[in-house]
This record gives C-alpha cells, structure tokens and sequence, in this order.
C-alpha cells in the first residue's frame, strides 16, 4: 500500500475540536445546541449509529434528545414525534434514522420535517435549495467528502472528478456540490447503467464510490495520480460466518493511487462531524 490514506478519523477529530470551542461560545449566551434522533425499531445497525451519534454529541458538548419507538409503530406515532421535535425549541436539528421499518411511509415522514431543523441536509427543501444555490444545511456524507478533500489539499478547483453512483444521500448531491462555484469541478456523474465505467474513472483527477458494490473500484481502472474516496458500506458475511462492512473499493487501488480515503476510517466519521456541524450552525443563527 502506497497510497497516502486520507484520514477521516483524525480530521473529523480535528473539526469536533473546533466544534468544542464554538458550543462553549454559544454557551456563554445561555445557547446549548441540541440534536435530536428517532429511531423506529430495534435494527443492531441503526442502533449503533444512533448510539455513536449520541457520543459525538456528548464529546462536543451537544445536548441529545432521544426518541425511541417500536418497530410496529404507526405513521401518525412516527409523525408524532416529528410535530414534537420541529416545536421544542431546545432541538436545533434533527435526523429521523433510515432506513424504516417497511410499513411506514418514508418520504411522508421526513417532508414533515422543519427544513430548518433537517440536521441530515436531505429534506426536499433543501436539495431545493442546494439546486439553486440557496443557503441552508448541506447533506452530511458529500459535505463531509468536500471537508476532507479540502483539509488535505486536493484541489478541486477545475479538477475532472468522477462521481460512481447517483443515489439521493450521496452521488447526486455531491455532484450539485462540487460544481458549485466555490467548488468548481468538473463533475461526472456515473452509475450501474454506464457502460464504460473504467474509460470514465481512469482519466480522473479524484474518484468518488458511492454505489454499494463491494471491490467495484479495481486497481485497473485509476491513474496513478488519482485521489479515490470509498463511500460504500455493505454488510457481507466473511468465511468465518462474522459479518463485516466492506466497502466499494478493492485493496489494490492503494497500490497505485496517490491518495485513498479507506472505508472505515474516511468519509464515515466526516460525515458525523458534519451532522454536528449543521446542527451548530443552526444553533449559531439563533
Ligand atoms: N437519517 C439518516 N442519516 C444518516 O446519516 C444515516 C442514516 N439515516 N442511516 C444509515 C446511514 C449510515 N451512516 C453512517 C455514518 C457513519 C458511519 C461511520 O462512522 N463509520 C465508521 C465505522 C464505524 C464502525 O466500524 O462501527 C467508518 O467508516 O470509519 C457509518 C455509517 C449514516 N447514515
């Protein structure tokens, strides 16, 4: 491996240290910033999400507020506790955690969310306002994929970036992102349906993965000059029968790339430094 490793864990340790110093600001004007969760049902996965969330917090000095309902509750339950969240004033923002339970309306749960208290960026809203180039809070993963980029120098700025997926959490935001003006890439944006992916991610100057496909990303198919992010995690059970999260970059890619941003240890723990980080920026508007 040869690769330098892009490092999520110490830079997202870094920003929470900034962080500290702005929750102790906000709390010398009697502000404490709040992020609120809801979790439907039992799933171990979710369940340690939101629980490495609530320690994020804590290391900050952000207060929790928690919400935990059964894995049979209903829509008006769930819409519930959503009403309950955009009207106490001590939630500066809030994530309801996906995916849920399959009985329940998705996209109607989350539309009622407070765009201004929509901690996770994803609100019809504010993709809307992403769009048009609005201010408003930005999606966490490609926010947090930006941020680690620009802490390690990698410019941006003209850069051919080839984005691998399209989904509405990472691929098709992050492509809005990066072609902003205060980005100013050249993005292309990939999927499952293109045909030469390899013609696409070989001639460009950073790599991004966000398709769910383990090892899709061979070494093959990089420069040597590339910078590659892995944002896939997928759940695969190895030969020991123990489940593990892979994600969508083969190991090889190390061997040749400039710069690697491993998964775990890169975009995951940015991307929970950014939930913190919209959730201080809402508390700081007041
Ligand atoms: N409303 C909502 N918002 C989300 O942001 C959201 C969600 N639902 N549902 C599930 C996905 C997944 N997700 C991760 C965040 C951080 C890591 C992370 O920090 N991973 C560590 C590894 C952690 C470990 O090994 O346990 C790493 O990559 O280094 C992983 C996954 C947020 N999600």
């Amino acid at each position: 491996m040869t690769a330098i490793v892009l490092d999520g864990k110490a830079t997202a340790a870094e920003i929470k240290d900034e962080l500290r110093i702005r929750v102790k600001a906000l709390a010398e004007r009697g502000v404490v910033p709040g992020l609120g969760t809801v979790l439907v049902g039992a799933d171990p996965g979710s369940q340690a999400y939101v629980n490495g969330k609530h320690r994020d917090c804590a290391e900050v000095g952000i207060a929790s507020l928690r919400r935990e309902l059964p894995a049979d509750a209903t829509q008006d339950q769930v819409e519930a506790v959503v009403a309950e969240l955009n009207a106490d004033p001590a939630c500066h923002g809030y994530i309801v955690q996906l995916p849920l339970p399959e009985h329940l309306d998705t996209q109607r749960v989350l539309e009622r969310i407070d765009p201004d208290k929509d901690a996770d960026g994803l609100h019809p809203v504010n993709l809307g306002r992403l769009v048009l180039g609005y201010a408003g809070p930005l999606p966490c993963t490609p926010r947090g994929i930006v941020e680690l980029l620009r802490r390690y120098d990698v410019p941006l700025r003209g850069a051919e970036v080839a984005v691998v997926g399209r989904g509405n959490t990472v691929g098709r935001p992050l492509g809005l992102l990066l072609t902003r003006r205060s980005e100013n890439a050249t993005v292309t944006l990939c999927h499952t349906g293109t045909l030469d992916l390899a013609k696409h991610t070989r001639t460009a100057d950073v790599v991004i993965v966000a398709a769910g496909v383990p090892g899709l990303l061979t070494a093959d198919m990089v420069c040597s000059d590339a910078v590659v992010v892995d944002v896939g995690i997928t759940r695969v059970v190895g030969a020991d029968g123990k489940g593990r999260y892979t994600g969508d970059v083969a190991s090889e890619v190390a061997d040749v790339a400039r710069a690697v941003a491993p998964m775990p240890g890169g975009v995951g723990p940015m991307t929970r430094a950014m939930l913190l980080t919209n959730v201080v920026e809402r508390a700081e508007r007041g």
